[in-house]
C-alpha cells in the first residue's frame, strides 16, 4: 500500500470530478461574461443545478449573491466568486457535527437501501473503531435480504469484531435482542447494527425501527443512539430523496455520502447538509477498509475551489 495522503489533498483528487462539474463550469462564467447580468446569474444557477446542489439550495445561493451585489456594488463578474463561495459554506452550516456516539456506549443503526454501501459502511466502521481500541459489536438486523449476513460476516472478520444474528428471514428486533445482550456482556462501547432498508413499504420499516428502539430502550437505556443513513453519492438527486424518505420514517441524526471517490455528483453534499439540515459525517472514498473519512463541509468546499492550496490536514484518529 502507498503512504498516505493528507486528508485535504485526498479529497482533492477524490473530487476531481465534481470540481470538473461545478467549479470549471461556474470559473467559465465568471471569466465568459463582461458583466453581471441576468444571463449571467441564469447560467450560474444552472450550472449549480445541473452540479446537483439542489434546486432549493440553489435559489437561495443565488438570491444571496444577488443581494451582496448589490449593497457591495460589484460590477466584476470574478468577484462574485468569494461570495458564491461563502455562501455555499452557509447553506452547509449545520452547527457543529457531534460525534459522541464514537466516545460513548452507544448504539449505531445503519439504514440504507440495497447498494448504495451500507455493509461496506458498516465494516469500515467498524474497522475504524476496532483500531482505535474499542470494543465493537455488530448486529446483523437486516435479516430481508438474501446473503446480507453473509457479506456483513465478511465484514465482521476483515474488521476484527463480533457479529451477532445474520440468519435470514429471523425478526429484527429479536437480533438487536441478542446483539444487545452481546453488547452488555462483553461491555462493548459501540454495537453497530445493519437495519433494513426498504423505502417501498415505509409504515412497515418505521413499525420495525420503532421495534428495534423499544428493545433498545428496554435492554439498553443507557446507551447513547446514532442512526445513520447510507446514501450514494453517484445517485445525486435521488440520494437527497432517499434521506428524504427515511428522515419521515425515523430521526435521522447522521448521513454517509459514499462512493465520493470519482464522482461528479459530489455537490449532493451540500444539497443534504443545506435541504435537511442533517450533517453527512462520514464519505465513503474507496472500497477498501480504511476508505472512510470524517466529513468537513467547510474543508470539502476549500477542495472543491482552492485546489492549489495544498494544506495537509490530518485526521486525529488517522
Ligand atoms: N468506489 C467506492 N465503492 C464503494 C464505496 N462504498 C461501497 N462501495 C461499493 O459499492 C458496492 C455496494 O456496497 P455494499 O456495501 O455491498 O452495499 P449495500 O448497501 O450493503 O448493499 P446490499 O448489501 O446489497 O444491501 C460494493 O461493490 C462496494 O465495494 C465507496 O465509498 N467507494
Amino acid at each position: 500500500m502507498g503512504e498516505k495522503k493528507g486528508f485535504f489533498s485526498r479529497l482533492v483528487s477524490g473530487l476531481t470530478k465534481t470540481r470538473d462539474n461545478i467549479v470549471s463550469g461556474m470559473d467559465s462564467i465568471f471569466h465568459g461574461f463582461s458583466h453581471i447580468d441576468d444571463d449571467f446569474y441564469e447560467e450560474l444557477e444552472e450550472t449549480l443545478i445541473m452540479g446537483d446542489l439542489g434546486v432549493h439550495t440553489t435559489i437561495e445561493i443565488i438570491e444571496e449573491l444577488k443581494e451582496k451585489v448589490k449593497e457591495q456594488h460589484i460590477k466584476e463578474p470574478i468577484e462574485c466568486r468569494e461570495l458564491l463561495i461563502d455562501s455555499i459554506k452557509k447553506q452547509m452550516d449545520v452547527g457543529e457535527t457531534a460525534y459522541e456516539f464514537e466516545n460513548r456506549q452507544s448504539v449505531v443503526f445503519v439504514i440504507g437501501v440495497n447498494g448504495v454501501g451500507k455493509t461496506t459502511t458498516i465494516g469500515k466502521l467498524a474497522g475504524k473503531f476496532h483500531a482505535q481500541g474499542k470494543k465493537v459489536i455488530l448486529g446483523a438486523a437486516d435479516t430481508f435480504r438474501a446473503a446480507a449476513g453473509e457479506q456483513l460476516k465478511e465484514w465482521a472478520n476483515r474488521a476484527q469484531v463480533e457479529m451477532i444474528g445474520g440468519q435470514e428471514g429471523s425478526d429484527p428486533a429479536a437480533v438487536v435482542y441478542d446483539a444487545v445482550a452481546a453488547a452488555k456482556a462483553r461491555k462493548a462501547d459501540i454495537l453497530l447494527c445493519d437495519t433494513a432498508g426498504r423505502l417501498h413499504n415505509k409504515k412497515n420499516l418505521m413499525e420495525e425501527l420503532k421495534k428495534i428502539n423499544r428493545v433498545i430502550d428496554r435492554e439498553y437505556p443507557d446507551a447513547y443512539r446514532e442512526t445513520l443513513v447510507v446514501l450514494d453519492a453517484t445517485t445525486g438527486q435521488n440520494a437527497l430523496a432517499q434521506a428524504k424518505e427515511f428522515n419521515e420514517v425515523t430521526d435521522i441524526t447522521g448521513v454517509v455520502l459514499t462512493k465520493m471517490d470519482g464522482t461528479a455528483k459530489g455537490g449532493i453534499a451540500v444539497a443534504i447538509q443545506s435541504e435537511l439540515g442533517i450533517p453527512v459525517k462520514y464519505i465513503g472514498v474507496g472500497e477498501s477498509i480504511d476508505d472512510l473519512q470524517k466529513f468537513n463541509a467547510d474543508e470539502f468546499v476549500n477542495a472543491l475551489f482552492y485546489t492549489n492550496d495544498k494544506k495537509e490536514y490530518t485526521e486525529d484518529e488517522e
